[in-house]
């Protein structure tokens, strides 16, 4: 577990004149769930990657558990993300798949197969352990996606827009899972959406991205009660 810190974190990326992210200073408290909220293009990702230590960044840091992980390489910083569209191995079984990044790692059998049985049981995946991914239903494949990261026992989950391939009624069931699973193994979790009752379901706080500038950072009730302009305003009243 850990706290993250961005400290003025900006990103202007190559050939664009506009930061994708500006001048971002936010702080999530160890073992919280912070979404970051805002409409396409508003700088999510851009955020998370900087997080992730995928992209760089122009100007100020990004610390992870209070140390300066800004020149830190992404396998080195401890955290595990995952994505909208997660990419699962055909050819391995659903087990396989959980335990692949262990492997690598070199850890052991034993403890391996530990990690795996655990991920699964609080996943919900046990009963499916030998099948291959496209023996799977959409959730549940989204569900193994989330379980790579779990058996990794990172400090931070970062999460960019994981529901978004599935339809409307298991992503409501599987946002339920994420919530109680994230809050279960009180990993910190930095989760990224454009769907404003997605945020305001999940989050701890919920921090408000416009144009690459954080508008606010509040819980969601205090967004509903008081929003800091008329955007956030917009975006939490306007239902996806
Ligand atoms: N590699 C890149 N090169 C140039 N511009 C980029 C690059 N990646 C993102 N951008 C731009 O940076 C801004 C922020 O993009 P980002 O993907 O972080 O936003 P987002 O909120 O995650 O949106 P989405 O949900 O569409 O991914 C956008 O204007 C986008 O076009």
């Amino acid at each position: 577990m850990a706290t993250v810190t961005f400290d003025n974190a900006t990103r202007v990326y190559p050939g664009t004149e506009r930061p994708a992210v500006a001048g971002l200073s936010l702080s999530v408290g160890d073992g919280e769930f912070l979404v970051l909220a805002g409409p396409a293009g508003c700088g999510k990702s851009t955020v998370l990657r900087m997080l992730a230590g995928l992209e760089e960044m122009d100007s100020g840091r990004v610390l992870i558990g209070g140390r300066d992980a800004t020149a830190v390489p992404a396998k080195d910083r401890d955290v595990a993300m995952v994505f909208q569209n997660y990419a699962l191995y055909p050819h391995m079984s659903v087990a396989d798949n959980l335990g692949f990044a262990l492997k690598i790692a070199g850890v052991p059998d034993a403890e391996r197969a530990a990690r795996v049985r655990e991920a699964a049981r609080l996943l919900e995946l046990e009963e499916v352990l030998d099948l291959r991914p496209q023996a799977l239903s959409g959730d549940q494949r989204q569900r193994v996606a989330m379980g790579r990261a779990v058996v990794r026992r990172p400090q931070v989950f970062l999460m960019d827009e994981p529901l978004a391939n599935l339809d409307a009624a298991l992503r409501a069931r599987t946002r339920a899972q994420i919530a109680s699973l994230a809050r279960r193994l009180g990993i910190t979790t930095v989760y990224a959406t454009h769907d404003q009752a997605e945020a305001m379901a999940l989050g701890d706080r919920v921090a408000v991205l416009r144009e690459g500038v954080l508008q606010q950072v509040a819980t969601p009730h205090e967004l509903y009660a008081r929003p800091a302009n008329q955007f956030v305003a917009g975006f939490i009243g306007t239902p996806d």
